[in-house]
């Protein structure tokens, strides 16, 4: 039988670690990759020590594994390190002086994706996006920054708290060919972030300076919705390559969209294109195809402001149940893979990445 990332993730996490979470939720994963001729794993422990004693639990995966598919498993062990300090690093404080705007150390080009409304789909077109410039070769990083709402640890699919790299910066996590740091890994996912501006500008600060981000070809930055503190600080302290603004054609989304646009006029970032989201709905069943919120609306805004249009994408029930399931849709190869494989190339053919 072939597994799904989603299958494999499942069955993995019906094999118990030592502290009795399942392998998946107790955060020792990494590298999978399901392909049809292999499945690849690497279990990640803490300290050497804590390696060997993981290595029960390495064979139950594999045997885990083989019992629902032929498939070949590999499965292995490793250690990154000696014990290491939680990071000295407290996310929540207020932002440090800086001279200017600055950059990433490492990192070519920042991109924000921004939106006017809130919920248009802006972390499911970053998170897509992220993964498809991965996958075409790209060292991508996406950095969450709806620090209200941090939706980017569910959609990639990683939990458990960064660790320190022992010099005070926090190692981010990665998942699908993505590296990422997200607010929603720093704080108590079930506690509410009430922040005030400078507090949350400070964290914003943190998230970008204090993460070894590594050498990346791109930052992909997921903005919270609409106007306020964070986008500001972002575009003033940060070098912005630029902002791409994701909408869905519905004339609210627009207008919405068009006052981002327009902070980021004011803000001197420049923009580097329009993304329809939500476009068209096909119907799985009888092949209609609907415009459930308008249909070109933000192709003709781009039209009129004379700035790019990068592509539009449909209404999919998949992708939404790909993002719950924290195995972005554009991570396997369906058609709506293909479009945001198509937008990623984009992306690429513009020189925007
Ligand atoms: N093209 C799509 N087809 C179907 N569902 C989608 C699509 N894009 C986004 N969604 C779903 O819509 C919801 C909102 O999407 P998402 O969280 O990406 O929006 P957002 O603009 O980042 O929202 P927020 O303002 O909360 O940050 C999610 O449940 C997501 O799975």
């Amino acid at each position: 039988m072939t597994l799904s990332n989603a299958n494999v993730r499942a069955i993995l996490n019906q094999v118990k670690s030592p502290s009795g979470q399942g392998l998946i939720d107790s955060d020792l994963v990494r590298a999978l990759t399901v392909d049809s001729d292999a499945i690849r794993f690497v279990i990640e422990a803490a300290t050497p020590e804590e390696a060997q004693a993981l290595e029960p639990v390495r064979q139950a995966a594999v045997e885990a594994l083989k019992a629902q598919t032929s498939v070949p498993v590999s499965a292995v062990l490793t250690a990154h390190g000696p014990s290491k300090p939680v990071p000295s690093l407290k996310v929540g404080r207020h932002p440090t002086p800086q001279a200017g705007p600055q950059s990433v150390p490492g990192v070519k080009r920042i991109i924000a994706i921004g939106s006017g409304k809130g919920g248009v789909g802006k972390s499911t077109v970053s998170s897509n996006l992220a993964v498809a410039l991965a996958r075409k070769g790209k060292k991508v990083g996406l950095l969450d920054a709806d620090l209200y709402g941090p939706s980017q640890p569910r959609m990639m699919g990683v939990s458990g708290k960064p660790k320190s790299n022992g010099n005070d910066m926090i190692e981010p996590l990665s998942a699908h060919g993505v590296t990422i740091m997200s607010l929603g890994l720093m704080v108590d996912p079930d506690k509410a972030v009430i922040w005030r501006g400078p507090m949350l500008m400070g964290a914003l600060q943190q998230l970008l300076g204090q993460v070894a981000w590594g050498e990346l070809d791109v930052l992909l930055i997921d903005l919270p919705p609409g106007t306020g503190d964070i986008q500001l600080s972002l575009c003033q302290k940060t070098n912005l390559s630029g902002a791409v603004v994701v909408s869905t054609p519905q004339d609210v989304a627009l207008l919405d969209a068009r006052k981002a646009l327009d902070m980021f006029k004011t803000l001197k970032t420049p923009v580097l294109g329009l993304v329809e989201n939500m476009s068209t709905f096909h119907c799985p069943n009888c092949g209609h195809e609907a415009h459930i919120f308008g249909h070109g609306g933000v192709a003709d805004a781009a039209k009129e402001l004379e700035l790019p249009f990068l592509g539009a994408l449909p209404i999919d029930l998949d992708t939404r149940l790909a993002g719950d399931s924290g195995t972005p849709i554009a991570a396997g190869d369906c058609d709506m893979a293909q479009s945001y494989a198509n937008l990623a190339q984009r992306f690429i053919d513009g020189g925007i990445v």
